[in-house]
């Protein structure tokens, strides 16, 4: 491994304890953020894994109103569909006290991610870096949408890689955008969240692997990862 490999494991008891301390923890985050910063990004992930975290951190005393909040990726599919990202952010984070929090929109109405880029990038190029990010994993050792079974997985790797791209991944059912690596590993505090034991295998595998067959291992340097069994 390289010689400046740094990433640091935290195992928790059980989820309870873990949704609670990782809110704490990017609660956390956001707050020393702002002390130094007049806006703060926060990037997050769908999935499953992250609903109940989210329902503790949208009570969280920040001053919402000076974040903005961004999806690590998208499905490309309809706003109102239920494996939409933003769908589950608008139900689970975006209420409470991070109702005044903004939303930067990684999805528009179009039939292709390609179509709607253009709509999308110039507010998120703007708004970089991120301040702190968390990212889910996939036992297939995929982050955001950094899949290894993706054609696009090499570009999205590339340190000039655009800062978002439509990707196609084979084991996926729909087209989906993801922020590219450069972007997620870019942020001040990185939170890499997940349960489950085959999940910890995948992570103790992808240390040995390059990042194209474990797309984790770009963004590992200098993150927490927040583990546990069940
Ligand atoms: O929208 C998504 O699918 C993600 O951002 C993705 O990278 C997710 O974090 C992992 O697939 C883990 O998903 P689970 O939390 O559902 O296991």
């Amino acid at each position: 491994m390289e010689g400046d490999w740094r990433m640091k494991i935290e195992t928790y008891p059980d989820f309870d304890m873990l949704t609670l301390n990782v809110a704490q923890r990017i609660a956390g985050d956001l707050n020393a953020a702002l002390l130094h910063q007049d806006r703060a990004l926060l990037a997050v992930p769908g999935g499953t894994t992250p609903g109940p975290i989210f329902d503790d951190l949208c009570a969280a005393d920040i001053e919402w109103s000076r974040v903005d909040i961004i999806l690590t990726d998208e499905r490309w599919v309809p706003g109102d569909h239920p494996r939409s990202n933003t769908k589950l952010l608008k139900e689970r984070l975006l209420v409470n006290r991070a109702a005044e929090a903004s939303l930067l929109p990684l999805h528009v109405a179009t039939e292709t991610p390609e179509e709607g880029l253009p709509k999308l990038i110039p507010g998120l190029e703007a708004r970089l870096p991120i301040s702190v990010a968390v990212l889910g994993m996939g036992a297939d050792m995929h982050t955001a949408s950094l899949f290894p079974d993706s054609a696009e997985l090499t570009s999205a790797l590339a340190q000039d890689a655009p800062v978002l791209i439509p990707v196609r991944p084979a084991s996926q059912p729909e087209a989906r955008v993801t922020l590219a690596a450069h972007v997620l590993n870019g942020a001040l505090h990185k939170h890499i969240v997940f349960k489950g034991k085959d999940k910890r295998d995948a992570l103790d595998a992808a240390l040995h692997l390059p990042a194209q067959k474990a797309p984790i291992r770009a963004v590992l340097d200098g993150a927490t990862v927040h583990y546990s069994e069940s």
